[in-house]
């Protein structure tokens, strides 16, 4: 078969006005930049053969068809395919060949009228030099049985061979594809006679050739291109072994015959092949289930790998199809001359191609993730041939220290940027992803660092840069600070990170100007007008920024008056099972899955909508279906090979609250005291009847508890990542990441509830489906240090202590108090039904100064905790 297939020449029909409402419509508005555009799409979609028909009644056939030949003929990417003139009128076929250069065909002529004038548009055909497609057709009609098929086409070839003299091998017949599964008996053999005429006339008239207009067979399935295509392609397949050479069918639009799955593959074989007589049926009870299931392959196989070799390497690029890449990859390399001829021509291009998609909206991430796998395999086989060409000559241009900062897992811009640096030969020192900023610095110094280049795709991230930034200032650095990557931008960096560094800060738009900055920054000439040119720049923006009036804060007096006040006496509060912690050393997996909530999944990818309409996404719901597919086998392998480990602890105290604070107590008597947690108040105005709100409003001054957890689900992923990694492959690798980031908000969710149901047992008759679980439609709340109600991370040491998070659940902080393994949850349980969560937002300088005396720290020490919420300048 794949050696036939791979001999199988595609016909384009795309620029036919009777087949095209949209050629149509460009033409007989005389748009033929636009015209010319849908050719060059058809060629780049791999046909082989374009076939142009003006037959429109509002044209002159004649005129348009002369133009847009003598358009196409100019433009060496569409007129190095051969061009098929495509007309039931005589003259227009006729005024077609005068404008094609080289091969032409013609579609067509046949015995409608006769022999006579069959043999003298024959002639004429010849005297062009060009092929003719014959229709099954004489003078009584269509052939529509399989001996008629063959006897007209006999017929034809004897009288074009001996009385017109015309080669064989220039002969085409089309003897005519019907549709099937129309409810009509009499249509369901029609596809078993076109392959068995096929077949006879093949061994009949020898080195003619076989063509037919494919769609027609799937008429009776217009709206569902799923089934069409798969049964184009079943039909195809057999088609081609009786020997079809050609077809006119949409080139990119046909499935894989060996990707179609089974079920659908053997309902179309049926009808095709005509081998039940429910066939029909069958396929017509099926077909709706297919209708939204997409492709099954964009483009046949057999066809994309005979294109050109850069076009193979943008197509693998574009559609992620990493399994030939290396074979590729080398192939160009032996006729580039240097290997990083390779990245710099086909790679990059296709990665345009892909970047230019991307901005375009019509590719999502996902897809740019698999792209970058695709690029990473490929030049991952270059980098030995570029090593080895080196010579002493070619020191690095400079070298960067690149991190995608703490708190983000996204690397795909940053992975893009420095392979585009590598290639242009910088040195770059990658530190990969949740970076955090001691490492940074740390990496900087020991590699003697000419830049350093920060990436975030999430907002926190824009707060850790300047935190970078100040670091950088605060141990001396001098060197160019760069800022990219998807949330990023100048007027951030003007703003906010340029001012708290005291050397060079620059926002490089994207992977395209990377190089061009380096280069500047690295050159002894142009660096230092550039960094001022770039320090007038932000300035400039900062001026204009300048002035913004921000609402008044209440004092923290007023603030506090305007709290919450509970009713404590009419409140009896719960006790829970039992005081203390309780550890969870290997939560089963299997328990968790069904407690995922999928939206922030397709979030993390940029995807935007929420699970599971996003599947059915006019937009990105193809994307959306792909990726979860994805996801679903490899969270059944995670769980079925045991990838990763769920730990978790969680533990209730008796408690009380003491102002903006909650004291927690060993003793049900409240005399032993445990530890103090140190809330914050919002100080915003607030309008009448609305509380300033803190967390402590909710725990009573006499006798209450508190809970808290912590969990994670990503022990034993480092194996997995690291497997990934030495496969360059990000995407499985950051599915990985995102997943066990699902398993733990799942984790979450499912001890949530168990807490209120089992160990702490206020609402044992809860019933909720996971939907309103995830709508949080419960008693009670389990704030997370870091988010709006408790915004201070600092915070999380002492959860940790209490719950001993080290011991039970393998988790731990890193400096910039983000939990490790990465994939974790914590917070604190509040059981009051009053209990919601809310925002701190802007605090002024009276509740700084008095956290800071409640915690024991110096103010400074508070203020950088508490920056994001500081409603004053330091
Ligand atoms: C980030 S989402 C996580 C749940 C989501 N279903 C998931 O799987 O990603 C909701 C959680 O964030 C935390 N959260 C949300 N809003 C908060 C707020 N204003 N203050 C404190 N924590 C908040 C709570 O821990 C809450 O359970």
């Amino acid at each position: 078969m794949s050696q036939r297939v791979a001999t199988f020449i595609n016909i384009g029909e795309r620029t036919n006005v009777t087949g095209s409402a949209k050629f149509k419509n460009l033409i007989l508005a005389g748009d033929y930049t636009a015209a010319i555009e849908v050719a060059r799409q058809q060629v780049e979609a791999g046909a082989q053969i374009i076939d142009v028909n003006m037959d429109e009644g509002l044209l002159d056939a004649e005129k348009a068809m002369e133009t847009f030949l003598k358009l196409i003929a100019a433009e060496p990417d569409i007129a190095r395919v051969p061009i098929m003139v495509d007309s039931s009128k005589w003259s227009v076929i006729e005024a077609g060949l005068k404008c094609v250069a080289g091969k032409a065909i013609v579609n067509s002529i046949s015995l409608k009228e006769g022999e006579a004038p069959f043999i003298a548009h024959a002639r004429k055909v010849r005297r062009y030099g060009a092929a003719a497609v014959i229709m099954a057709f004489d003078e009584k009609g269509q052939a529509d049985s399989i001996e008629r098929k063959v006897a007209i086409c006999k017929r034809a070839y004897d009288v074009l061979v001996s009385k017109a003299g015309f080669p064989a091998e220039d002969i085409i017949f089309d003897p005519n594809i019907f549709a099937v599964a129309t409810g009509i008996e009499e249509h369901n053999n029609y596809g078993v006679d076109f392959i068995e005429a096929v077949r006879r006339i093949k061994a009949e008239c020898p080195h003619a050739r076989i063509s037919g207009g494919v769609s027609n067979l799937s008429f009776s399935f217009r709206g569902n291109e799923p089934v069409r295509r798969a049964m184009h392609s079943v039909f195809l397949y057999h088609a081609i072994q009786a020997g079809m050479d050609m077809g006119i069918v949409n080139a990119g639009q046909l499935d894989v015959y060996d990707q179609i799955p089974a079920e659908l593959r053997d309902a179309c074989e049926d009808v095709i092949l005509n081998r039940r007589p429910d066939g029909t049926e069958r396929l017509l009870e099926l077909a709706p289930r297919y209708k939204k299931e997409g492709a099954v392959a964009e483009t046949a196989e057999a066809e994309w790998r005979s294109w050109a070799v850069a076009k193979r390497l943008e197509h693998a690029l574009v559609k992620g199809i990493d399994q030939w890449v290396v074979e590729d990859t080398e192939e160009a390399r032996k006729s580039a001359r240097r290997p990083i001829e390779v990245i710099e021509g086909p790679l990059m291009a296709g990665m345009n191609v892909v970047g230019d998609l991307f901005g375009a909206g019509k590719m999502f991430l996902p897809q740019v993730v698999k792209s970058a796998r695709v690029m990473k395999k490929a030049v991952a086989h270059l980098i030995p041939f570029i090593e080895a060409e080196k010579t002493e000559k070619s020191k690095p241009k400079g070298k960067i220290v690149m991190a995608t900062v703490k708190g983000d897992v996204h690397d795909i811009g940053k992975n893009i940027v420095g392979v585009v640096l590598q290639c242009n030969n910088f040195e770059v020192v990658d530190l990969g992803v949740m970076v955090p900023v001691q490492d940074i610095l740390k990496a900087a110094n020991e590699n003697e660092a000419n830049f350093i280049g920060l990436s975030g795709l999430i907002t926190p991230s824009l707060d850790e840069m300047v935190t970078v930034a100040e670091e950088m200032t605060r141990s001396g650095f001098k060197i160019p600070l760069l800022i990219g990557g998807a949330t990023t931008s100048r007027v951030h960096t003007a703003l906010r990170i340029a001012p708290r560094y005291h050397g060079p800060t620059v926002h490089v738009l994207d992977a395209s100007r990377a190089v061009g900055v380096c280069t500047t920054l690295a050159s002894d000439t142009q660096a230092n007008d550039f960094t001022a040119q770039v320090a007038a720049e932000y300035e400039e923006i900062r001026r204009q920024r300048a002035g913004g009036q921000k609402d008044k804060l209440a004092t923290l007096a007023t603030a506090r008056a305007n709290g919450l006040h509970i009713d404590w006496n009419a409140y009896e509060p719960p006790q829970p099972t039992f005081i203390g912690t309780q550890a969870f050393a290997d939560y089963p997996l299997e328990d968790l899955v069904e407690r995922i909530d999928w939206t922030p999944f397709f979030r993390s990818w940029e995807l935007a909508g929420n699970y599971p309409k996003i599947l059915d996404d006019p937009v990105v719901g193809d994307s959306a279906r792909q990726l979860y597919a994805d996801a679903r086998k490899m969270l059944d392998r995670i769980i079925a090979e045991k990838w990763l480990t769920a730990k978790g602890a969680l533990g209730f105290w008796p408690s009380r609250r003491d102002g903006d604070d909650v004291v927690l107590f060993e003793d049900e008597a409240r005399t032993k005291e445990l530890s103090r947690l140190f809330f914050l108040r919002q100080q915003v105005g607030k309008r009448e009847g609305r509380a300033n709100m803190c967390l402590a409003d909710f725990v009573s001054p006499d006798q209450d508890y508190l809970g808290a957890f912590a969990v994670t689900a990503g022990h034993g992923i480092e194996a997995h990542l690291e497997r990934f990694k030495a496969a360059h492959d990000d995407y499985s690798s950051i599915l990985l990441k995102a997943l066990a980031d699902r398993l733990a908000e799942a984790f979450a969710e499912r001890l949530h509830e168990r807490v209120r149901k089992e160990f702490w047992g206020y609402a044992a008759d809860e019933d909720l489906s996971n939907d309103a679980l995830i709508r949080e439609k419960y008693r009670g709340i389990r704030p997370a240090p870091g988010y709006p109600a408790c915004p201070d991370h600092s915070q999380k040491p002492e959860l940790f202590r209490l719950l001993n998070a080290g011991q039970n659940a393998g988790l731990s902080l890193t400096d910039g108090f983000a939990m490790l393994p990465t994939a974790a949850v914590s917070g604190y349980y509040f059981a009051h039904p009053q209990a919601a969560y809310f925002g701190v937002a802007r605090i002024g300088k009276d509740q700084v100064e008095d956290f800071a005396a409640r915690r024991g720290v110096p103010v400074a020490q508070a203020e950088k905790w508490l920056r994001p919420n500081l409603g004053y300048e330091v």
